[in-house]
């Protein structure tokens, strides 16, 4: 069994922890997430950078850390940027992409950075390198919003991920069949069996909702729910209440 300890919180399959997105696009609608954030009580935060209308600056940045660091502590807070191939909301070029991702890599208000893994590998490894240096985790990241990928290649992806120094190897997934999402737990199990580094797993769409809940038998130690009904960072998320009762009758 893999375990990962971020601040007080120990990510292991053995009991899948909740993570619930912040996707606001302005301060009132931060303020108003935080607000259910503090009712419904994920294990862990993210905070999902593409919602906002526009790339942020240094100081935006922080602006918002703060904010987000105030309400949510001691609950671990991920930082992601998505462009809209990988299922985001804003555009970013690669230059983008990157001089965002150096300025979070350094910030002591972030616990685990996600980097996607198609990007340019020497600019991934020397921001897994950064941000490793100023004690922030990274989790990297895979997404396929059309189908599910070969199982050869989505081992593949998990094993470079380890091999860039990732600390979890996550995969999304979208399942077009009930076949999809069989065979896309069984490649999850495999990969929580061959690689040395936690994986987060999920396939989205209300097809993969199993897999949502599956953590401690497919080895996924992060289970991504939504505040409630409409507000949530994937298709086929299930809200933090929920999940957190089903992933009680799997508990040992
Ligand atoms: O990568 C993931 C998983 C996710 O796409 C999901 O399907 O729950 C939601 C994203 O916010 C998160 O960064």
């Amino acid at each position: 069994m893999k375990s990962l300890q971020v601040n007080n919180l120990t990510l292991s399959s053995s009991a899948p922890k909740i993570a619930v997105s912040i996707v606001a696009k302005d301060l009132k609608s931060l303020t108003q997430q935080l607000q259910q954030i503090s009712v419904v009580k994920p294990d862990l935060v993210e905070w999902r950078i593409d919602s906002l209308t526009q790339m942020p600056d240094q100081d935006t940045v922080q602006t918002w850390l703060k904010k987000i660091h105030e309400q949510i502590t001691p609950m671990p807070l991920i930082a992601t940027f998505r462009t809209p191939g990988d299922g985001g909301n804003m555009r970013a070029s690669e230059d983008q992409y990157f001089k965002l991702l150096r300025i979070l890599s350094v910030n002591p208000l972030i616990n685990i950075l996600d980097v996607e893994l198609h990007h340019d590998q020497k600019r991934v490894s020397s921001i897994v390198k950064r941000a490793h240096q100023h004690g922030i985790k990274i989790i990297m990241s895979n997404h396929d919003f059309k189908k599910v990928p070969a199982n050869l290649a989505i081992l593949d992806r998990m094993h470079r991920m380890q091999k860039l120094y990732a600390d979890i190897a996550k995969v999304a997934v979208m399942p077009q069949s009930k076949t999809d999402v069989m065979r896309f737990m069984q490649t999850s199990l495999k990969a929580d069996q061959c690689l040395d580094i936690p994986i987060v797993t999920m396939a989205m769409g209300d097809l993969g909702k199993l897999t949502r809940i599956a953590g401690s038998l497919t080895g996924s130690v992060i289970t991504f729910g939504s505040m409630n009904t409409h507000i949530g960072s994937a298709p086929g998320q299930i809200s933090v209440p929920t999940l957190r009762k089903v992933l009680k009758l799997f508990s040992k």
